[in-house]
């Protein structure tokens, strides 16, 4: 059971209390290509020469999705280090808004130890304005949007649509067993909230993953195997962008 690849699941899953209320239950199948099944597609290696985003004005923009423990956070750091990115982790943001204490720390923290969805008015003001405040022509964004009505608020205010998306896909039995061992002091990093996270992964994480699939902007990338290993299929599908 746990060994499934999530990517081939036709998602049944009801709506757990783990699931923000904002964010709707919806049933899904994807079927993305792969890098080794698929070159990237012309158009997208127009778009990495291109520098800019289509909008011209903005930055270049990848949103980087994927369970839990999948690997987004390790692989973006990489991609931003070889590639020119800067890395904006929405998880990273939310952290930060709970050790600076802000008014609503208190009520963040909650919502990640329970494995839930921050509401979109909190995450799409962050990361717009860590879009904004970077002055790299390339930006990833990292864990976000962690479902359809954040996708949606996204595009809806700053009127814009990713270039592109990688999605890393792993078994949950190996993000399961990378979480258990992060180490980093997270309150989210124990089996319980690990559980409720991958339920609102399938249920309202993949859909998105899905919408940018069937307009042709994501990439699967298959998170198994080392980190060195998983990179290099990364970096064939940035590779254009040098
Ligand atoms: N390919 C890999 N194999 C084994 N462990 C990995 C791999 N990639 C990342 N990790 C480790 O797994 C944990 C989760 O990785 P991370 O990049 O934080 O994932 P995410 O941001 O998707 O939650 C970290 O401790 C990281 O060092
Ligand atoms: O756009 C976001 C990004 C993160 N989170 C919350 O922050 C937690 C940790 O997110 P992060 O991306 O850091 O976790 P990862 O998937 O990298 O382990 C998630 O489980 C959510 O509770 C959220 O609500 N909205
Ligand atoms: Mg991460």
């Amino acid at each position: 059971m746990l060994r499934r690849r999530l990517s081939s699941l036709l998602l049944r899953s009801p709506c757990s209390s783990a699931v923000a209320s904002s964010c709707h239950h919806q049933q899904h199948h994807l079927l993305l290509p792969t890098h080794a099944e698929k070159p990237p597609a012309p158009n997208l290696l127009r778009l990495f020469t291109s520098l800019a985003g289509s909008d011209g004005d903005r930055p270049f923009i990848a949103f980087v999705l994927g369970g839990p423990g999948s690997g987004k956070g390790t692989q973006c750091s990489r991609i931003a280090s070889d590639f020119g990115f800067s890395h904006v982790s929405a998880g990273d943001l939310l952290r930060n808004e709970i050790s600076s204490g802000t008014d609503h720390g208190e009520w963040i923290l909650e919502i990640i130890r329970e494995g839930r969805i921050v509401p979109s008015e909190i995450t799409v003001e962050l990361v717009r304005k860590a879009i904004e405040s970077s002055s790299a022509k390339r930006v990833l964004i990292d864990g976000f949007p962690r479902c359809e009505e954040n996708r949606i608020a996204f595009e809806k205010i700053t009127g814009t649509e990713p270039d592109l998306v990688l999605f890393f896909d792993c078994p949950e039995d190996e993000m399961v067993k990378r979480l258990l061992s992060r180490n980093q002091g997270r309150v989210d990093d124990n089996i319980e909230t690990i559980k409720k996270r991958l339920k609102v992964f399938e249920s309202l994480n993949l859909p998105v993953v899905e919408y940018y699939s069937s307009r042709g902007k994501a990439h699967k990338i298959n998170a198994t195997g080392t980190e060195d290993e998983i990179f290099e299929a990364v970096r064939k599908l940035f590779s254009t962008l040098r």
